[in-house]
């Protein structure tokens, strides 16, 4: 996506060194770190430098690729791997893209691993781009959907949680890359921005995205959408997703399962964008199978903000010693989300959850509780 006039993605590669766009000191700067090996990229996912779903499966393959050039043993690949899909667990994505990227360097002979590596990598990052495209075409079409059905009106208010813009995917993202192209094929949006405690995605990220897009929004604290939609200020819910299990639960960012219940009381379509990579077929029952990160307790009893130079601050908001409990993800069940939208289109999950984009290679574990 274009910043001052010029086009970026969140990750990409110059010969052997890979570069991110660091997301811990935006919207003051915008910088991007190098990473050199494995620690490195594990040190940027775990630290949150780079974050989403989708990003950091990408990142991930890039820290295999990193680990092939130093030394393509089957042991340090292994090694790499299981260092790198511990640094979060949630997102499926990441366990997704650094499992393919070490099962297709496996399969060759350790004299040609190295050589492949990047490329493997780089293959995942531009899918990503084009995934999220497509997502994004058909994220729009429904939402133009819903401003027709109601009669035109001067906006659509959407709300969004998080960030699922380009800077948690390689390019485009992917509830933003919906609000992306409705904007720019004329549907007015207006985006209710989630801040997003405790980290703040929406406050600093999704405010930062938009602007740059020119996408009207306006920041809330992530208590009043239940008001908004009571007064009929929310047309439409559209988030991203971290793990999406067979029958249609949707794990995303803390907060994201309260929002949904508000939209089904006040009658509020809500729709979740994300790839079908997204989707865990061997997990069904999302509550009750998915892990969910819990994260420093500091996150809730500190909060950080940047001097305008970019310098990290932490600010104490409770008493020293108070206890805190900082799940960063939840669940909402398949049956309060509208439709779920991904690469293929959008659909809505039925008795037998997502089984039409099931692809046809993947276990049915999971389909034995259908
Ligand atoms: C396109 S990003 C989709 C999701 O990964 C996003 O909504 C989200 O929950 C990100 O969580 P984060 O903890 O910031 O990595």
């Amino acid at each position: 996506m274009k910043v001052n006039d010029q086009a970026w993605r969140s990750i990409w590669r110059e010969g052997a060194i890979l570069h991110v766009v660091d997301q811990t000191v935006l919207p003051h700067r915008f910088v991007s770190r190098t990473l050199h090996n494995v620690a490195d990229v594990a040190d940027a996912i775990q630290n949150m430098v780079v974050r989403g779903a989708p990003l950091i499966g990408v990142t991930g393959a890039y820290g295999v690729a990193l680990a092939a050039r130093h030394d393509a043993s089957d042991a340090t690949l292994n090694a790499a791997a299981a260092t790198l899909i511990a640094t979060r667990p949630t997102a499926i994505n990441l366990r997704w893209a650094v499992e393919q990227t070490l099962a297709q360097l496996l399969a060759l002979d350790v004299s040609l691993r190295a050589s492949a590596a990047f490329a493997l990598a780089d293959a995942l990052a531009e899918a990503d781009v084009d995934t999220n495209a497509a997502i994004g075409r058909h994220g729009a079409a429904l939402l133009r959907q819903r401003w027709e059905n109601l009669g035109r009106p001067a906006r659509l208010n959407v709300l969004t949680h998080c960030n699922a813009g380009w800077l948690g995917c390689v390019d485009w993202g992917t509830a933003l890359a919906a609000l992306y192209q409705a904007h720019d094929s004329g549907v007015p949006v207006h985006v209710w921005i989630d801040e997003t405690r405790p980290r703040n995605q929406g406050a600093s990220l999704t405010t930062w995205e938009l602007a740059a897009h020119g996408v009207p929004a306006t920041l809330i604290v992530d208590n009043a959408g239940g008001l908004l939609m009571q007064q009929g200020q929310v047309d439409a819910c559209i988030v991203g997703a971290d793990r999406i299990t067979a029958r249609g639960d949707v794990c995303n960012k803390v907060g994201t399962y309260l929002k949904a219940l508000a939209a089904q009381a006040h009658q509020v379509p809500f729709y979740v964008a994300a790839p079908v990579s997204t989707i865990d077929w061997q997990a069904w029952d999302g509550p009750r199978e998915i892990e969910i990160e819990v994260r420093a307790a500091s996150e809730v009893t500190h909060i950080t903000g940047r001097t305008t130079e970019g310098r990290v601050v932490q600010v104490q908001l409770a008493p020293p010693g108070t206890a805190a409990h900082n799940p960063a993800f939840d669940v909402t069940p398949a049956t309060l989300v509208s439709a779920i939208v991904t690469e293929q289109g959008a659909v809505a999950a039925t008795a037998a959850g997502l089984q039409p984009l099931r692809p046809a290679h993947q276990a049915t574990a999971a389909a034995s509780a259908i």
